[in-house]
């Protein structure tokens, strides 16, 4: 029998006046996964993760955390725990005061559990430190060891990896692999399609409020045939013709350097009439990776170039 959904959403819509962030969004989250949100800036992930955690109501469709319909009254579902835009905090405590008030708010204030949350995401060094000299990476961490104090099932994060440096960045990580490993189910929105790649054993990706994929991770990066390739070679005007002439192909960018678009078949057939045409090819590199290339095919987006 297959277990209860952490998190199932049905057809859930949310308008903000005439503005539609979410549109009809199916969403399952099964425990031990790890979720990303990802989509282009409005797509409507911080309105998913915010229902998620009880902040707004959905104005249309079903909502189910842990088994149970979310209620009417704006609270965190019980089980739940995480932040959006950023965790409240307070400036004037320091990490293990900010911690204990949250515990003792919710009269379940512990030294030991605090202790063993600071240790976990790596603050136990600055524990006595104001939370008001924090930088963005602290401020994040502290919001998780928060959220770890709860004990959560489902546990929800805007950006984790917004602020961090890259050791703060896989100290994150691997607190989220344990927390997985251990049949926490976790949701977070990301830009990062590298983060995203190195996290998530599943993704949905929205783009104006619509679910335009959803599903395990290898599956998206299955969803683009179409890969941008940067080609150096011998004579650059001579291969911007060539590859101007080569069927299924599109010149992104031409000049000393081309980079085309098009299917790894297209691609081949360049490299063969380029050496044909007596152009020395130099460098064949693809610009971005099949995940990123996934999402900006699905969300109508250009890569910068
Ligand atoms: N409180 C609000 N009042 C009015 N409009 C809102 C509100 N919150 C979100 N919106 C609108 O809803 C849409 C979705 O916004 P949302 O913040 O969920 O997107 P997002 O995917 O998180 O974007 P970003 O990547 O920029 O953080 C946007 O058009 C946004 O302007």
């Amino acid at each position: 029998m297959r277990s209860t959904p952490v998190a199932r959403a049905r057809g859930i819509s949310k308008w903000f006046g005439q503005v539609i962030a979410l549109d009809e969004v199916d969403f399952d989250v099964a425990a031990g996964q790890v979720h990303g949100l990802v989509g282009p800036n409005g797509a409507g992930k911080t309105t998913l993760l915010g229902l998620l955690l009880g902040l707004a109501r959905p104005d249309a469709g079903a909502l189910e955390i842990l088994g149970s319909p979310t209620r009417h009254t704006l609270e965190v579902p019980v089980g739940v725990a995480g932040f959006v835009d950023g965790p409240s905090l307070y400036p004037a405590l320091s990490a293990r005061q900010n911690l204990a008030a949250l515990a003792s708010l919710r009269g379940t204030y512990k030294a030991s559990a605090v202790d063993d949350a600071l240790e976990q995401v790596g603050l136990s060094d600055v524990a006595d430190n104001r939370a008001r000299g924090f930088s963005l990476g602290m401020r994040q961490r502290l919001g998780l060891a928060a959220a770890l104090l709860t004990n959560p099932r489902l546990l929800i994060l805007d950006e984790p990896s917004n602020g961090l440096d890259p050791a703060g960045k896989q100290h994150v990580h691997q607190v989220i692999r344990t927390l997985s490993d251990d049949g926490v189910a976790v949701v977070l929105s990301s830009h990062r399609m590298d983060d995203v790649a190195a996290l998530c054993t599943d993704v949905t990706l929205l783009a104006t409020g619509r679910v335009v994929f959803t599903g395990p991770l290898a599956k998206l990066a299955a969803e683009s045939d179409e890969t941008d390739y940067r080609v150096l070679t011998s004579d650059a005007a001579k291969a911007a013709v060539v590859a101007a002439d080569t069927p299924g192909l599109r010149i992104i960018e031409s000049g000393e350097t081309l980079v085309v678009r098009g299917p790894v078949l297209a691609i081949d057939h360049l490299v063969i009439r380029l050496v044909g045409a007596g152009v020395a090819l130099r460098e064949l590199t693809p610009v971005m990776s099949p995940l990123e290339a996934a999402f900006l095919a699905l969300t109508h987006t250009e890569p910068p170039l």
